[in-house]
């Protein structure tokens, strides 16, 4: 895969308005949650709109490794033959999450309570990142981890053989702990209970309902307590993966600061969990409207038309928004640079564990691009220069994350002279059409060569 492989400098670079309509791919979070949980229902799960980025063809891989049948038609419909409830195989080869956090996470949790051994690996990203934050619970369940010092992969799990099922407080807001947690409880006997203080992304909760599982969402004061059934037969389903929110970000920020912009974003779910960017970016004064607001597969869903903001403010952006926003931080700094005034960011620390230090990486970036940015280890704060003042002309790096590049890129559309990245190739990881999707709307970027 191209995030392992040779590096693609690319550069991005002002020109006319960004225009036209960007059909972003399928959800990421949604389409793990959609193999996994087909893998392990009883029968044929048949999906279309899967993104087909390499955290999630990964995922596919790691299925068909633990005996499922995951094919694809020409057309892009997946099919999916799951093995049940406690039906996995043992694989005969390590597993290779790549880049994906989620990827790894959720499958550990999916296998931890059956009596099999599995060995994970990933990318140079995804080998620093902790992993003792999902073992730790899974081995409550029973499941024994050895992974490299500071919890990390390459790692080797041993599945518990007589699962017990878990109470589990999540210490730090994640869905991937949480869904780790509740796909091991699946085949655990008895109730699986998990909280969250905050409330994280619920497709795992959505999705386990959809498939069959009883699984009730309850709020008290220690938090969201979710309580699911261990051991049911999960019905095989059809599912369209809404368009991802996350990717969307890309072309919306970067209309709301390239100078003349209108760009419509069609069918993107509004799960409160998930739209943080939207409120917070129509709160800074962003001209974002939601067109043909509706309901698709129980999501709110709508058409997101963005268009040139030129007086956009910074503000403040409550830390109790960051879970249902937090993969669009640094593209939020790059419209915060864009911005009059400070935009401030609190309660981020997980921004310091993802595919790179998120935090760190865009501040380094947007300081060699003339822009002033201050951080703490869970805070930071962009000071915006107002629309068309961001110098750029640096070359950044990616650190192996696909949304530090694309954030950079979508800053060098707007800034005096072009931004470059050192690597865009994770930028398949997630959103493998972003180039031609960026091209089509009038967006000048480009691969530079080495
Ligand atoms: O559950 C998921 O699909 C995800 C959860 C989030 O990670 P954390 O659980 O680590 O917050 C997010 O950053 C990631 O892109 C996808
Ligand atoms: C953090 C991300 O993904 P993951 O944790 O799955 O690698 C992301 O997509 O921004």
């Amino acid at each position: 895969m191209s995030a392992h492989g040779t590096p693609i400098p690319m550069s991005a670079k002002a020109a006319g308005p960004l225009s036209g309509v960007a059909e972003v791919p399928g959800d990421k979070s949604i389409s793990h949650r959609a193999l996994i949980l087909g893998a392990m229902a009883v029968g044929e799960t048949r999906i279309t709109g899967l993104l087909e980025g390499e955290d999630v063809l990964d995922t596919a891989k790691a299925m068909r490794a633990f005996g499922a049948g995951v094919t694809r038609d020409d057309d892009g419909t997946w099919h999916v033959h799951g093995v049940g409830v406690g039906g996995f195989a043992e694989p005969d080869q390590v597993i290779d999450c790549g880049n994906s956090g989620t990827g790894v996470r959720l499958i550990m949790g999916a296998m931890a309570t059956s009596p099999i051994t599995a060995t994970f690996t990933g990318d140079a990203s995804l080998t620093k990142r902790p992993m003792a934050r999902v073992t730790d619970p899974l081995a409550l369940f029973g499941a024994q981890a050895v992974g490299r010092a500071g919890g990390r992969l390459p790692m080797t799990m041993v599945g518990a053989a007589d699962p017990v099922p878990v109470r589990y407080t999540v210490p730090v807001p994640s869905a991937q702990v949480k869904s780790a947690v509740l796909l091991a409880g699946l085949n655990a006997p008895g109730q699986t209970v998990v909280i969250e203080k905050e409330a994280t992304r619920d497709h795992t909760e959505r999705m386990l309902a959809g498939f069959g599982a009883e699984v009730t969402t309850e709020q008290s004061e220690e938090g969201r307590v979710i309580t699911l059934t261990g051991q049911p037969e999960l019905e095989p389903q059809t599912i369209a993966v809404p368009r991802d929110p996350s990717s969307a970000a890309f072309p919306v920020c970067a209309a709301l600061i390239v100078p003349g912009s209108d760009v419509l974003v069609p069918g993107i779910g509004l799960n409160p969990t998930r739209a943080g960017l939207f409120t917070t970016l129509r709160e800074m004064g962003a001209d974002l409207t939601y067109e043909n607001e509706r309901e698709e597969g129980g999501e709110p869903v709508a058409d997101l038309r963005a268009r040139y903001s030129p007086d956009m403010k910074g503000i403040a952006v409550p830390p109790e928004r960051a879970a249902s926003m937090i993969d669009e931080y640094p593209v939020l700094a790059v419209v915060a640079a864009c911005a009059n005034g400070k935009t401030l960011m609190t309660g981020v620390r997980e921004l310091r564990v993802k595919e790179s230090d998120r935090i760190d990486a865009m501040a380094v970036g947007l300081r060699a691009c003339g822009v002033s940015v201050e951080e703490g280890e869970d805070w930071w704060e962009v000071t915006g220069l107002g629309a068309g003042n961001v110098p750029g002309g640096a070359r950044c790096a990616s650190h192996l994350d696909h949304r530090i590049a694309m954030s950079f890129l979508v800053l060098g559309l707007a800034a005096q002279s072009p931004v470059s990245v050192d690597d865009g190739s994770p930028i398949a990881t997630s959103f493998p059409v972003f180039e031609p999707l960026m091209a089509a709307l009038g967006a000048k970027i480009e691969r530079t060569g080495a």
